[in-house]
């Protein structure tokens, strides 16, 4: 059987950059690597937990907070066994825009950080990012960006919900510092210098040579 893929993930608030680094790392991977593909993804995905949810943020579909947790654990169990799993056993590296630690960020001020765990733990017991980043943009500046793209407001939408997440992120990344793989990355002047230095760190903690030829 073939090498598994790697699994890497974007973390960081509403309008922090992450896409913006998912598109640029998928470029690259296409770009170098000769053997394998790679495929991004993102959470909440397309399963139909994950598109209840994605409702529930746009505010079209209305749900306690409470229920909103459940939908994302029902997602993430879909989204590892149906999506992400099979591609990584078929050596294809999985990019993934938001995971569990969007989780611990967002919902830890509806049922706190410990049932948080709870819950995830049957999935971070079956996979773990080889690397999780979180772009830690000020939320001054992810409310500047949003207010720029007139984008529709959603439920995490208002600086107050913003910074708390950010806070919970730091949290949850610290207490987990000693079990999860991962980098906080303060932004660069711009999107390609930032993603210059996560490109180093994927090089040289990541992928192998052989991954790269
Ligand atoms: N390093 C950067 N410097 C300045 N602007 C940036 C940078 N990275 C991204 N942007 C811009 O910020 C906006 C939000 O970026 P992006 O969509 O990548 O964020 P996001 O974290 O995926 O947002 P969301 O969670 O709301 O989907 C876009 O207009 C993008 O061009
Ligand atoms: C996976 C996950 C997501 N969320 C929230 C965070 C964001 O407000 C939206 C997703 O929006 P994006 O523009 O696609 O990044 O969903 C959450 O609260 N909890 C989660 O587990």
């Amino acid at each position: 059987m073939g090498k598994r893929g790697k699994f890497i993930v974007f973390e960081g608030i509403d309008g922090s950059g992450k896409t913006t680094q998912v598109d640029l790392l998928q470029q690259r991977l296409t770009a170098v690597c000769k053997k394998n593909k790679c495929y991004v993804t993102r959470e909440p995905s397309d399963s139909p937990p994950g598109l209840i949810a994605r409702g529930a943020i746009k505010g079209t579909i209305l749900l306690s907070p409470k229920t909103l947790v459940w939908e994302f654990i029902a997602d993430r169990t879909e989204h590892v066994e149906k999506v992400i799993l099979p591609h990584l056993e078929n050596g294809i590296h999985v990019i993934c825009d938001r995971f569990y630690f969007s989780n611990f960020a967002y919902q830890a001020a509806t049922v706190g950080f410990e049932r948080l765990l709870d819950l995830n733990r049957e999935i971070m017991e079956q996979i773990r990012p080889d690397m999780t980043f979180f772009i830690d943009t000020p939320s001054e500046e992810c409310a500047r960006r949003r207010a720029l793209e007139r984008a529709d407001e959603e439920l995490f939408d208002n600086n107050e919900d913003l910074e708390s997440a950010r806070k919970n992120y730091l949290r949850a990344f610290e207490e987990l510092k000693d079990i999860e793989k991962s980098a906080i990355i303060i932004p660069r002047e711009n999107a390609q210098r930032t993603f210059e230095i996560i490109w180093l760190k994927l090089v040289k903690e990541v992928f192998e040579e052989s991954d790269l030829l």
